[in-house]
């Protein structure tokens, strides 16, 4: 057992580091292991290309995990939404942490609810997935694709460039901007993204089990039930994070209820399903499975069309 403070690397956005210090000070509290911050610079946050040139989400996790099997950092923490959901080689997610709100908020100008949005408004995000859900509630609004942490997108509001933007609730809470917040939707109206809220903290494998076992004090069993049950959807679906799929499971009264949905990206035709299943000794794998089966349904509908057609389609720059 090392003296050292543990090495959390994240990356150096206000809500990266803002979230990660969390995590740091609850691994502290119950374990009493020191921890230290390394800021780690991705790619995607140094460029001001699009992120369909970089590659999607992948650019922000990948020089965490660059560093973590370089020995760099000890542990990393990710936005569990901005993990591709195939394994990495070598990496394991040691904890899920407890939840934050996982909807979606809406930030409009004059302090406007969605449904008192003027007609045609303009609302700034590069979601499919919000585009495609918000589109099917108000086909008469504009969308526009925008890039940079939650301060800078809010301020094009005030800068006149949108009329609103679409933000996570739990982003906007760990930045200290709920002030802007004039509406959040519900999952009636909104399924969020797989995973939207939720953090993950990754390291080695070889570790998680060894001198890092002690991560598992700040893993969250219901959110990780939650989380495998919805990413075994985009799973199934062979969607990437910014894939028109929304999905959201909450444990409750001994069941985990999974709610998912694929909307093509301009709002017009849709896949959607709810299930539910006790939750028992095997909930790893009772979550897995239900997500996995919910999709394979949804599929049978046509979904995996709805997600094909959207993939060949974005012409925007796209991440959730
Ligand atoms: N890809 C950006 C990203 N990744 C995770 C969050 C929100 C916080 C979270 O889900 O933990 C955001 C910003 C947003 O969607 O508003």
């Amino acid at each position: 057992m090392t003296d050292r403070p543990a090495k959390l690397g994240t990356r150096r956005s206000p809500m990266a580091t803002s979230q990660s210090q969390t995590v740091a000070d609850a691994v502290t509290a119950r374990t009493g292991t020191g921890v230290e911050l390394e800021l780690i610079t991705s790619y995607g946050d140094v460029t001001q290309a699009q992120l369909t040139q970089l590659g999607g989400t992948g650019v922000f996790v990948n020089r965490l995990r660059e560093e973590l099997l370089s020995g760099g950092i000890d542990f990393a923490v990710h936005s569990l939404k901005d993990l591709p959901t195939a394994p990495a080689e070598g990496l394991t997610v040691a904890a899920v942490v407890e939840r934050d709100d996982p909807r979606d908020a809406l930030c409009a100008r004059d302090g406007r609810a969605f449904e008192e949005l003027p007609p045609g408004s303009v609302v700034g995000t590069g979601s499919p997935r919000r585009v495609a859900q918000l589109a099917a509630l108000r086909p008469d609004l504009s969308f526009v694709p925008i890039r940079g942490n939650a301060g800078t997108r809010l301020g094009k509001i005030a800068q006149g460039e949108v009329d609103a933007v679409v933000l996570a609730y739990a982003g906007l809470a760990r930045v200290g901007r709920l002030d802007d917040v004039t509406d959040v939707f519900g999952p009636e109206r909104m399924l969020p993204a797989p995973g939207q809220g939720a953090l993950a903290v990754e390291c080695l494998a070889s570790r998680a089990g060894d001198d890092l076992a002690y991560l598992t004090a700040v893993d969250h069993a219901a959110t990780r039930a939650e989380v495998t049950a919805e990413r075994s959807v985009l799973a199934e679906l062979e969607a990437g994070c910014a894939a028109p799929v929304g999905a959201y499971a909450d444990v409750g009264d001994g069941r985990l209820r999974l709610r998912a949905a694929v909307v093509a990206p301009d709002g017009t035709g849709a896949v959607r399903r709810e299930r539910s299943v006790p939750v028992g000794a095997d909930t790893a794998e009772a979550a897995s499975s239900l997500g996995r089966e919910l999709a394979r349904e949804m599929i049978g509908d046509g979904a995996d069309r709805i997600v094909a057609d959207a993939a060949r389609d974005s012409t925007t720059p796209s991440e959730d």
